[in-house]
């Protein structure tokens, strides 16, 4: 593989290089332009590394190629007025290049495990590209929240035009009043009662009127309240407190049968462990022919060696067979209990949805209440008007003005105008069957979206379980291979578990260089089973592995990628391509 780099960080002279396959040894003092040249390369991989990130700052123009399987590759970038020009071609465009094929100090993961901290659920999604679904889902739950700020704006434009609409009626009828009155208002007598019906009247409209936009309100409040009380239902109907205490029940149950058969097997281990041992010594006795036992020193026939021979060995077999179906047992327990924590988790998420759809109600309630008490008060005042009327009109008998006529012309203009306004308010607010239309388009686009969002929530558990599986399998092969003395697990909250002999040893315990061989285990295994690169990076200061284990692992590093490159910090600058067995540790 050819480089070339020009104006790229710190290196501002063209620099050319040429890599061959397998393991470059590359050493430079610092600040001399390692990190130039790491990044440069990276780059190349992914358009995370932004033009601005690349550029030396005092350069017009720079650029980075690499010629690759007789392709050229590269990012040229140039300033124009106000910012970065740029052309490239990349290997690949992928920003899990950032975590996967540059190992240092600065790597996320390697900075995070340091920390101690041992929640590793956003590299596996990350690397896994499972966080797909997840930035899917969240993305729809946007939309979803839209719809519904969207469908509640409807719904009130939709109760607004109701009561504009009463309102209008109102005033017809009364309108409709008015005129006939003003027909019989020649008739004086007539015209005299009809003036205090009159007033009587739209005091006690103006009221009935009002009365009818509460119980409009009334209406709608309790449409509500049925549509929440019937989900409500329906969700409740999916989590009977039985199926949860019986789940509960259950893993408490196979939390105590796992610590019985865990013993159990833990037992079995060291029990088998002794026979294998004594079993030898057997043997050995029968070799050599012994006539006395070893442990107790009695004298016996050197011919019952291989008899007692087959006795244990006979154990050996019954016990190992018992701890492999202890072993068995162990699994399936474990996955039992795997389901049961994520139906358990999709029964929470019901019930907090239950209360606030609960909480919702009670307002709803209490405001039902309110309007009901509104209501009510009306009534009372409706009433009072009436019976303060008949008295009054008892009392004055016949009071008639000449401008009567004239106030009650007044009034149906007053009224008229009144009423355009509504009209003119009702015309901005749209027709109501198309709002309602709509409104019912919404609903099914919200219930359409929640459907949606709630199966990337369990698509996304179901792949982000595998992989964690994948990830289990490949990080114990690696450790073993690199002849580490422990077990590494990402459990079912995805925290990074460490083992030796069996028992967890918490990452704060471990020591540094440990921490930063599981982000190494973790990086290797994301790179074998998700993601392939041309190159890979590491650079030595990160790793504080032995001679003979670094070498295996450079080795396993060329089995992944074609070519890798250890950087390291030295006085002289020096580029060397050497079979893994050859680069010696600077330290
Ligand atoms: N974009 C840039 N523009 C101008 N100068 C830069 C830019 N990036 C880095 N430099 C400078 O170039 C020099 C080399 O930087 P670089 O980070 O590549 O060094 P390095 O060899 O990795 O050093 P070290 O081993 O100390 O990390 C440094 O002096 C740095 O300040
Ligand atoms: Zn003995």
């Amino acid at each position: 593989m050819k480089v070339r780099v020009f104006n790229i960080g710190g290196i501002t002279q063209e620099y050319s290089l040429e890599l061959e396959k397998g393991v470059t040894s590359y050493e430079a003092p610092n600040a001399y332009g390692k990190t130039s040249l790491v990044r440069s390369l990276i780059s190349l991989l992914t358009s995370s590394i932004k033009a601005e990130d690349l550029l030396n700052v005092f350069a017009d123009s720079g650029y980075v190629e690499a010629e690759l399987d007789n392709k050229l590759y590269y990012r040229r970038i140039k300033r124009i007025r106000n910012g970065l020009g740029e052309e490239k071609n990349l290997i690949m465009d992928d920003d899990r290049a950032l975590l996967l094929t540059y190992f240092s100090p600065e790597n996320r993961l390697v900075t995070q495990i340091l920390s101690g901290d041992g929640n590793v659920e956003w590299f596996i999604s990350t690397t896994s590209k499972i966080n797909e679904i997840k930035a899917k889902k969240e993305e729809l739950q946007k939309l979803l929240t839209a719809e519904i700020n969207a469908r509640d704006e409807l719904q009130k434009k939709y109760n607004n035009i109701r009561e504009i609409q009463a309102k209008i009626r109102a005033i017809d009828e009364e309108i409709d009043k008015l005129e006939k009155e003003r027909e019989s208002s020649s008739n004086i007598v007539a015209k005299t009662t009809y003036t205090i019906t009159l007033t009587r009247q739209n005091k006690i409209n103006e009221i009935l009127n009002k009365i009818k936009v509460k119980k409009d309100e009334l209406a709608n409040l309790e449409f509500a309240l049925k549509k929440i009380e019937e989900e409500i239902q329906n969700k409740e109907s999916k989590v009977s407190p039985d199926i949860k205490t019986q789940l509960e029940k259950e893993m408490e149950e196979i939390n105590e049968k796992l610590k019985l058969k865990t013993n159990d097997r833990s037992e079995l281990e060291i029990e088998l462990k002794v026979l294998e041992r004594v079993l030898e010594e057997v043997n050995e006795s029968d070799r050599h022919h012994l006539d006395t036992c070893n442990v107790c020193g009695s004298k016996v026939d050197p011919s019952i060696w291989k008899e007692r021979a087959e006795i244990i060995s006979r154990e050996l077999r019954d016990k190992t067979s018992l701890l492999d179906s202890l072993r068995n047992d162990i699994i399936g327990l474990q996955k039992r209990k795997e389901e049961i924590d994520l139906r358990l988790k999709e029964l929470q998420t019901l019930e907090n949805e239950i209360a606030k759809l609960k909480a919702k109600k009670e307002e709803l309630i209490n405001r039902i209440g309110s309007v009901k008490f509104q209501i009510d008060d009306l009534e009372r005042q409706r009433r009072e008007t009436e019976e303060r009327f008949s008295k009054s009109e008892s009392l004055s008998g016949a009071i008639a003005t000449n401008d009567d006529s004239a106030s009650i012309l007044k009034r149906i203009e007053e009224l008229r105008k009144k009423r355009e306004e509504y009209e003119y308010e009702l015309q901005l607010l749209g027709i109501p069957s198309s709002i309602l239309e709509e409104l019912k388009e919404k609903e099914e686009h919200i219930e359409q979206l929640q459907k949606k969002v709630d199966e990337l929530q369990v698509e996304y558990i179901r792949r982000l379980t595998k992989a964690r599986e994948e990830f289990n399998r490949i990080a114990n092969q690696l450790l073993k291979r690199f002849e580490f003395d422990m077990d590494a697990e990402i459990d079912g909250n995805y925290r990074l578990i460490v083992k030796r002999k069996g028992a967890i040893i918490d990452i704060k315990k471990l020591s540094s260089s440990e921490r930063t061989t599981l982000a190494l285990i973790l990086v290797l295994s994301a790179l074998r089973a998700y993601f392939k690169t041309p190159y890979f990076i590491i650079d030595e200061s990160a790793m504080t592995f032995d001679q003979k284990r670094f070498n295996r692992l450079l080795e396993y590093l060329t089995e992944i990628a074609d070519y890798v490159i250890v950087t390291r910090s030295s006085e002289n600058t020096e580029i060397k391509t050497l079979p893994p067995k050859q680069i010696e540790l600077s330290s």
